[in-house]
């Protein structure tokens, strides 16, 4: 299970959580990248902890005031990229542009999708995984798991008959080893959280409870 906690625009010190995460992958052997904000992409990456960015416009490089260029996150440390956050929703045939930036750059990609429709759409446009979050879920502490199963299971079935290749990863409300080994049973190779590290008290340990079971 591929771990991604995204920093959102919480008021933690991404650099603390980022050192929690990657002492906690080291000592689990679980994949766990954090995605700070776009200025905070070097300093997190610094920690050694697998870095991504939140978003990346499908611009090129040249003239493109205010936008958040693929080769620019790479070359601040990251390595992958989420797009189309529940929070950042972009039109398709922007989704499909980032996608194609992110290649050009050498960033992978998360997709995210509010439910199976949007996966399949997605997952169409090739991106390393998608991550299926029903908005309504989010930042609750209700695991999607537990609230709706059904929404991951039909998401993995609506990107498998798309591309098999795309990885399907679920969000929301996910904060507990036992969340995470729900939705491992439920077909999800991954996982997106935030608040349940963003806002803990003690990240490490958060992170730590979240990885036992694995
Ligand atoms: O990007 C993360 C997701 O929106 C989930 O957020 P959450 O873990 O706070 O529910």
């Amino acid at each position: 299970m591929f771990v991604l906690v995204n920093l959102k625009a919480y008021p933690c010190d991404p650099v603390a959580v980022a050192t929690a995460a990657a002492n906690a992958a080291d000592d689990s052997g679980v994949r766990i990248a954090v995605a700070p904000q776009a200025a905070h992409l070097d300093a997190v990456a610094e920690t050694g902890v697998e870095t991504w960015g939140q978003h990346i416009d499908p611009v090129e490089p040249g003239s493109q005031t205010g936008h958040t260029l693929a080769e620019t996150v790479a070359d601040a440390g990251a390595t992958g990229t989420l797009i189309n956050h529940s929070e950042y929703r972009v039109k398709l045939a922007d989704l499909d542009g980032a996608v194609r930036a992110a290649e050009r750059a050498g960033l992978e990609t998360v997709a995210c999708a509010n439910n199976p429709a949007q996966v399949g759409a997605a997952a169409a446009l090739g991106p390393d995984a998608v991550a299926v979050e029903p908005p309504e879920l989010i930042g609750t502490g209700t695991p999607v798991s537990q609230a709706d199963p059904d929404i991951v299971e039909d998401a993995v079935a609506a990107a498998a008959a798309v591309d098999p290749d795309v990885d399907v990863f679920c969000g929301a409300g996910i904060s507990t080893g036992e969340d995470l080994a729900a939705a491992a049973d439920l077909g999800a190779t991954g996982v997106l959280l935030a608040s349940g590290v963003a806002k803990a008290d003690d990240p490490r340990a958060a992170l730590d409870d979240l990885v036992a079971p694995l």
